[in-house]
């Protein structure tokens, strides 16, 4: 495998943000083609807003963040995001999966049918095929969105807090789907709140603290001095700074990590 191959997506000095505020800060490294890492960090330290990045819903502020070969991404926003009152049924949702291939006006085909069945099979909701969606609870409708990305089929798959509000059954379940996709060889990126859950399940972790605290192998990333680090950062934010000024205050937590071609290293494994 050539090293731009292991390289699936790359970010140098990547800042993120809105209007003049940066939310993720100088980023640096490269996530590897078939990785399955959790993305870490409290609330606002820039989780969302980095898988907004890598997706291109969100143009940097300075620096790039490049996927090989311009790789298909699915991805699956924070369930506050989306918009319930929508009227469509499960299948619609699951539908729109097929979009980016077929088009918006393409009739679907009898295959591509079987496909979002299949996926709604796979999700374990079957018999759900017409409900309304406004009908769905949490955890069903959050089935009823893995579904959908099953049926994207994309190489690089981005998932934004997917266990909030689900029971442990369902839980277990979506864990397995993911797993699969890790096994299939797709690169997976996983917004986590629970550091036991991403210690079990996710091979490396991504910790951010609006810039880089850690990345690399879980066990390396999640020690309990990243960890300190992180909450420090976290406290000290101004959300009211122009940009980088923050970055300036922070400057001794990036020197001392050694992301970028550093933690590169790290990816060897998992
Ligand atoms: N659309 C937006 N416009 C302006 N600022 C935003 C926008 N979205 C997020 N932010 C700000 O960017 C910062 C990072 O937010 P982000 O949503 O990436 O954090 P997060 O780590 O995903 O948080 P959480 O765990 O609460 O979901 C926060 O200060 C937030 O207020």
């Amino acid at each position: 495998m050539t090293s731009a191959e292991q390289h699936c997506i790359r970010f140098d000095n990547l800042t993120l943000g809105y209007q003049s505020r940066a939310a993720v800060h100088h980023l640096s490294g490269v996530v590897r083609e078939g990785s399955l890492t959790a993305i870490v960090g409290g609330n606002g330290s820039g989780k969302s807003t980095l898988l907004k990045g890598i997706v291109g819903v969100l143009k940097p502020m300075s620096g790039t963040c490049i996927r090989h070969a311009r790789r298909d991404v699915a991805y699956l926003p924070q369930q506050s995001e989306l918009d319930r009152s929508f009227p469509a049924r499960v299948v619609d949702l699951v539908m729109m999966g097929l979009w980016p291939k077929r088009g918006l006006l393409r009739r679907f085909s009898g295959e591509d049918h079987d496909t979002i069945l299949r996926a709604i099979r796979e999700v374990g909701l079957e018999g759900f095929e017409e409900r309304d969606l406004d009908t769905l609870s949490g955890g069903q409708l959050q089935r009823a969105l893995f579904a959908r990305v099953i049926v994207q089929d994309a190489p690089i798959i981005l998932l934004d807090e997917p266990f909030n509000a689900v029971d442990a059954r369902t839980l277990q379940h979506l864990i397995e789907l993911i797993q699969s996709w890790h096994r299939g060889g797709r690169t997976v990126m996983v917004v986590v709140h629970d550091l036991e859950l991403v210690r079990r399940h996710f091979p490396e972790t991504l910790l951010l603290a609006r810039s880089l605290v850690s990345w690399g192998k879980t066990a390396d990333a999640l020690t309990p001095d990243n960890l300190f680090r992180a909450s420090t950062l976290h406290e000290a934010w101004d959300e009211d700074a122009p940009w980088c000024e923050a970055e300036s205050k922070h400057a001794h937590a990036r020197d001392d990590h050694g992301h970028g071609s550093a933690h590169h290293h790290h990816h060897d494994a998992a």
